[in-house]
């Protein structure tokens, strides 16, 4: 159905079938979301083996809930997935391009070649009115830049046009954050391009969700702005930890109170190894980048040092197992927890985890790495390392200790427990996850970041009363 408003706007489509180009973490979740919210949708990838995958109603990664989403979504005969790019820009009147913006090998920059690529292949198909809507996370002028090659290459006389709509979802939060944003944005050209798009978004709409329209620039630069602030977040706590390190203060009591007021927040406070991750370290660096591009490169020259800050805690990491071995780790049986950048996914995407287990063995260390999730991946990623089927496994005969994701099973492991099974009662808790009290009380040598070797009563007594806040 389509409905005409005032003679000079094209029709709206108000019940759009929707392309997704680019079925990884982002499109799969997005093409699963937009069939579940009633939509027709259309998932499109040049990897055939996902594609083979998702249409078999398998994700070929980890993201909780989003496996009974897809089986949902397949059932309701409103999904559908191919790698045909004609059949795409035949069928679709809106389409969502959602491919990866990798780090350019060698450079800070985004590398925008699938971008480019993909924006071209659709749009040299597609011979009727469409609006090819960005989602990927992209330089800004980029949008603008695509805007002519899509002119350049479509057939004469197709009304195409380009819009851009970033993303904000969170992996291990993928579905919730994508049905309840906390806002949408849409970058748009024309009104024409306004109300198609929320005709695309209406039932999110219809929930109340904050919507701020922008030109094309606000809207690609609202993504890395974001990112940005959250690193940043993280990367001013772990500055504190810096200086707690050098004072004996306590990083965890310093956050919880800085937490507490509401203009700060807790959340993005939490101390530790840092992010990592497909997004937030390649966002501010080409971010960075960007901005020494267009001149304003003193403006946003404070991201190096949030990404300097970021990269030392995980050296500060390697430190305290050295200083816990005594010196060398050459030769030391080190239990590394976690490999994922984060729990509740299989992302292992610049992984603080496993550049400290990278870092460890490069020192000589024998690291064996267990992980509830990310094992595959990080097994074709560093075959060098040692895996363990268990946390068990992982910890039996170790000297050191190291928990580098906080998954809920290392937080729930007993300290007696492990103690039965370690070598030497020793761990280095990354991720302030742990109860250290406990640990200590429990016969075992306990160092976090950013917290003293030897913690006064009053440090132990604080953790008891507080707990251990969530701050993500
Ligand atoms: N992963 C996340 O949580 C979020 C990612 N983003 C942004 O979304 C974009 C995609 O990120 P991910 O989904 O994580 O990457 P990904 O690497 O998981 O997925 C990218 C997909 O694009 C496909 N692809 C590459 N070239 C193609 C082409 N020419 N045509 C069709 N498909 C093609 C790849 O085969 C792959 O399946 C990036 O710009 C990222 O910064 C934004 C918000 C959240
Ligand atoms: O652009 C993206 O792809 C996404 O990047 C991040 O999402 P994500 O990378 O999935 O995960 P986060 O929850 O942001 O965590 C990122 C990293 O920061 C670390 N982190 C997070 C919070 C904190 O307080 N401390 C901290 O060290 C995590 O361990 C993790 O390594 C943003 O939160 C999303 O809004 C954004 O859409």
């Amino acid at each position: 159905m389509t409905t005409e408003i005032g003679s000079s706007l094209p029709p709206i489509v108000e019940n759009p079938r929707m392309t997704v180009i680019g079925t990884g973490y982002l499109g799969a979740t997005h093409a699963i979301c937009m069939a579940l919210l009633g939509f027709d949708v259309l998932g499109v990838d040049v990897d055939s083996s996902k594609i083979a995958a998702l249409q078999s109603g398998r994700v070929p990664f980890y993201e909780p809930g989003l496996s009974d989403a897809l089986s949902e979504a397949l059932a309701s005969g409103r999904l559908r997935f191919s790698t045909d790019f004609a059949e795409a820009a035949e069928w679709g009147d809106v389409h969502f391009l959602c491919v990866g913006t990798p780090q350019s090998k060698g450079s800070d920059a985004a590398d925008l070649t699938y971008v480019d690529l993909a924006f071209t292949e659709l749009a040299s198909r597609i011979t009727r009115r469409a609006l090819l809507v960005g989602k990927s996370t992209v330089p800004i002028g980029t949008a603008a830049r695509l805007t002519s090659l899509v002119q350049a290459v479509s057939p004469a006389g197709t009304e195409l046009e380009l819009a851009w709509n970033p993303e904000f979802l969170r992996e291990g939060y993928a579905v919730k954050d994508t049905l309840h944003p906390d806002r949408l944005v849409f970058g748009v050209q024309s009104v024409w391009a306004e109300r198609q798009l929320a005709a695309a978004f209406r039932p999110i709409l219809e929930e109340g969700t904050p919507l701020v329209v922008a030109d094309l620039a606000t809207a690609e630069l609202v993504k890395v702005a974001a990112n940005s602030f959250l690193a940043t977040k993280i990367s001013y706590i772990n500055a504190m930890a810096e200086v707690c390190e050098a004072t004996g203060a306590d990083v965890n009591l310093l956050a919880t109170a800085l937490g507490h007021d509401s203009r700060i927040g807790s959340r993005f406070l939490k101390p530790g190894l840092g992010f990592g991750g497909g997004c937030l370290p390649k966002d501010i660096r080409a971010f960075a980048h960007r901005a020494d591009e267009l001149g304003v490169g003193q403006a946003v020259a404070f991201l190096r040092e949030v990404d300097s800050i970021n990269q030392r805690r995980r050296v500060r990491t390697v430190n305290l197992v050295e200083e816990l071995a005594g010196g060398s780790v050459r030769g030391l049986r080190v239990a590394a927890l976690g490999a994922a950048f984060k729990p509740n996914s299989d992302d292992i995407r610049d992984a603080p985890a496993l550049d400290v287990a990278r870092m460890l063995h490069e020192a000589g260390a024998i690291v064996t790495v267990y992980d509830p999730e990310a094992m595959e991946n990080a097994k074709r990623s560093y075959p060098e390392l040692n895996y363990a089927d268990s946390l068990a496994q992982a910890v039996e005969e170790a000297d050191v200790v190291a928990l580098l994701t906080e998954w809920q099973e290392f937080r729930d492991a007993d300290p007696d427990d492990l103690a039965e099974l370690v070598a030497h009662r020793r761990i280095v808790d990354g991720r302030h996850a742990l109860d250290a009290a406990d640990f200590r009380a429990k016969g075992w040598e306990f160092r976090a970041l950013g917290r003293p070797a030897n913690p006064s009563t009053v440090s132990l007594e604080a953790d008891a009363r507080e707990g251990l806040l969530a701050f993500a």
